[in-house]
C-alpha cells in the first residue's frame, strides 16, 4: 500500500459567506467534509444520530461556523424540518449528502427487512433531503454533492441493496441536474474509493488492504476523506460552476481495475 495524504489546495476564503448542511458530519468524510468547508469560509450545520460524535466535529472548526441537529436522516418529517430550519435560519448554498452505509452480504443473505434499511437510508433519504433543500438551493443558486462509492456503474460483490440505492442516487441526480439547471443549482455525485475510517478500520485487516487497496486499486492507496472534502468544496466553489450531472470517481483508479468487492472470495 502506498500512503498518500490529505491535499489542501484551495485558497483561503474560497467559501467565504457559503451555507452547507453536510449529513453524517460526525465521522469519517462527513467529519472531513465538514473541517474544510469551515476552514474555507463556510458555515456548515451537520446532522446525525449522535450528539457526542457531531460535538467533537465541532471541536475542530472555529465556533460560530457550525451547529448541528441530532437527527436520524429515515426519519423523513424530522430531516426535512431540520433542512427548512437550517435553510430559514443560514439559507442554504451546499447540501452534502454523505451520510450512508451497509452491511456487506451476498444477494441471497440480503432480507426483505435488509434491502429496505439499506434503500431508505441511501436512497430514500437523499430524494426526500434533496426535494426539502430545493426551494433554498433555488434561492441561493446552490449545489448538492452526493457521496457515491467507486464502482457504483459496474457493481460489487456483497453490496447488491448499496449499489443499487447509489445507482438510484445517481439517476437522481442526473434527473435533477437537467430539472433544476434553470434554477442555476447544480448536483454532482463523488466516488470515493477505499477510505480507511473506522467503519473499514475494524475490517482493516488483509481484505481491506490487501484486496481492496493493494489488488483493486491501481495506484494502490486508500483515498484519503480530506481529499474528497476538497473535491467537494472545489464542487461548491466558483471554479465549479458549469459542473453538473457528474460521477467523480476519486478513488486511484479503483474504477478502471477489477472491482472493489466486500466477499474476500472475489479475489481469490
Ligand atoms: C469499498 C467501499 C465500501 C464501502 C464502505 C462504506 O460504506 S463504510 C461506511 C459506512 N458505514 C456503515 O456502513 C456503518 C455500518 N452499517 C449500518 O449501520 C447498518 O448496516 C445499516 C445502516 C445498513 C442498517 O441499520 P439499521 O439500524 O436499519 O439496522 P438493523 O439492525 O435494524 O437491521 C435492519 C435489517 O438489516 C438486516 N441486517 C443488518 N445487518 C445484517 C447483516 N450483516 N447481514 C444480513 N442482514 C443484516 C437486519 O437483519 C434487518 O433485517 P430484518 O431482520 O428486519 O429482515
Ligand atoms: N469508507 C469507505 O471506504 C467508503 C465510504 N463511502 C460512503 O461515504 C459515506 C461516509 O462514510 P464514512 O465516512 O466512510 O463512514 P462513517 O460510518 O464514518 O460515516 C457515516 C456517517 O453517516 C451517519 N449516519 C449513518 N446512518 C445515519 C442515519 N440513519 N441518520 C443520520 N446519520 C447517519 C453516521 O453518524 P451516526 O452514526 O451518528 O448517525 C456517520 O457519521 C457513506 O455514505 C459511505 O457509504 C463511499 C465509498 C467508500
Amino acid at each position: 500500500m502506498t500512503a498518500t495524504k490529505g491535499t489542501r489546495v484551495l485558497a483561503p476564503g474560497t467559501l467565504d459567506g457559503l451555507s452547507a448542511l453536510v449529513t453524517g458530519a460526525g465521522s469519517g468524510i462527513g467529519r472531513a467534509v465538514t473541517v474544510r468547508l469551515a476552514e474555507l469560509g463556510a458555515h456548515v450545520t451537520g446532522i446525525g444520530r449522535h450528539e457526542d460524535t457531531l460535538a467533537a466535529t465541532g471541536e475542530l472548526v472555529d465556533s460560530g461556523a457550525y451547529d448541528y441537529h441530532v437527527c436520524d436522516v429515515r426519519d423523513l418529517d424530522a430531516v426535512s424540518a431540520v433542512v427548512a430550519d437550517t435553510g430559514r435560519r443560514h439559507g442554504l448554498g451546499l447540501l452534502v449528502n454523505n451520510a450512508g452505509g451497509q452491511f456487506f452480504a451476498r444477494a441471497d443473505d440480503i432480507s426483505p427487512g435488509g434491502w429496505r434499511s439499506v434503500l431508505d437510508l441511501n436512497l430514500t433519504s437523499v430524494f426526500h433531503i434533496t426535494k426539502a433543500a430545493h426551494p433554498f438551493l433555488a434561492a441561493s443558486r446552490g449545489a448538492v454533492v452526493n457521496i457515491s462509492l467507486s464502482g457504483v456503474e459496474r457493481g460489487g460483490m456483497g453490496m447488491a441493496h448499496s449499489i443499487a440505492a447509489r445507482a438510484g442516487v445517481l439517476g437522481l441526480t442526473r434527473t435533477l441536474a437537467l430539472e433544476w439547471a434553470a434554477e442555476g443549482i447544480r448536483l454532482n455525485c463523488l466516488g470515493p474509493g477505499t477510505v480507511l475510517t473506522h467503519a473499514l478500520s475494524d475490517e482493516a485487516s488483509e481484505h481491506v488492504l490487501g484486496n481492496l487497496v493493494d489488488r483493486a486499486t491501481p495506484m494502490r492507496t486508500p483515498t484519503p476523506p480530506e481529499d474528497v472534502a476538497e473535491l467537494v468544496a472545489f464542487l461548491a466553489s466558483p471554479a465549479g460552476a458549469l459542473m453538473t450531472g457528474q460521477l467523480l470517481q476519486i478513488d486511484g483508479g479503483a474504477h478502471l481495475g477489477p472491482g472493489l468487492h466486500m466477499l474476500p472470495e472475489a479475489y481469490r
